[in-house]
């Protein structure tokens, strides 16, 4: 299975054998320090190349640009900001990705997987709400919060012509729909590669509306 989807990987993003032995040394980090700290959902180890690899790395295709600071918000066990930088590594080494996850254990583990895989990564072990602006390229966000709250980090961690990436599930437009109705913004929705009825929303010039 696993085989499959490093094919599906280094096919569609065009990656190196490098960049697959960095996610393998991630994906073993990842399930030796899960047992003690639930990074990731324990049922989800299993397909972790699918429903955790490639599903960040769509977020990179999207939207990575060459240089300046990529945010991830509530990154928990580096999705998808770990494997943004992973990415980066190879594909645009000048990205600095800085990964912002208040619980102690969870940044912890980031910062070992940054180190031991040399990464252009800093780590934030602060509460997204207790950090000075980021003036961030690019913001993202999984499973963080609905996404009237997300408008609300990104309207203040995002530089004016920066670029909100949120990967949201089946209810999307309802979200939509509600922030809406606290900002404005423009966006552009794409369908998930790795999960049907969910999208990837981008979005930019966020204001109060
Ligand atoms: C549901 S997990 C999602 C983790 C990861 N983004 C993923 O998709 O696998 C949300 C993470 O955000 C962190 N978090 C929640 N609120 C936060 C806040 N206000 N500041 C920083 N981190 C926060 C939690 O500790 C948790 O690790």
């Amino acid at each position: 299975m696993t085989a499959d989807h490093k094919a599906r990987f280094q096919d569609q993003l065009n990656v190196s054998r490098e960049t697959i032995s960095r996610l393998d040394a991630y994906e073993a980090l990842l399930r030796k320090w899960n047992p003690a700290i639930n990074l990731v959902s324990p049922a989800t180890l299993a397909g972790v190349w699918e429903r955790h690899f490639l599903d960040s790395a769509q977020l990179f295709s999207i939207g990575a640009p060459a240089h300046g600071r990529w945010v991830d918000l509530g990154s928990g066990g580096g999705f998808p900001g770990l494997v943004v930088a992973i990415l980066a590594l190879e594909k645009c080494p000048a990205l600095e990705v800085l990964l912002v996850e208040s619980d102690k254990r969870k940044s912890a583990f980031l910062s070992t997987v940054a180190r031991e895989l040399s990464l252009n990564v800093t780590v934030l072990a602060e509460r997204i709400e207790a950090i000075p602006a980021l003036g961030a390229a690019v913001v993202s966000a999984r499973a963080l919060a609905p996404l009237d709250k997300l408008l609300g980090f990104a309207n203040r961690h995002l530089s004016p012509d920066g670029l909100a990436i949120f990967p949201k599930g089946a209810g999307w437009r309802q979200e939509l729909a509600t922030a809406q109705e606290s900002w404005s913004f423009k966006y552009q929705m794409s369908p998930s590669e790795t999960e049907s009825e969910a999208a990837i929303l981008t979005i930019t010039e966020v204001s109060r509306a």
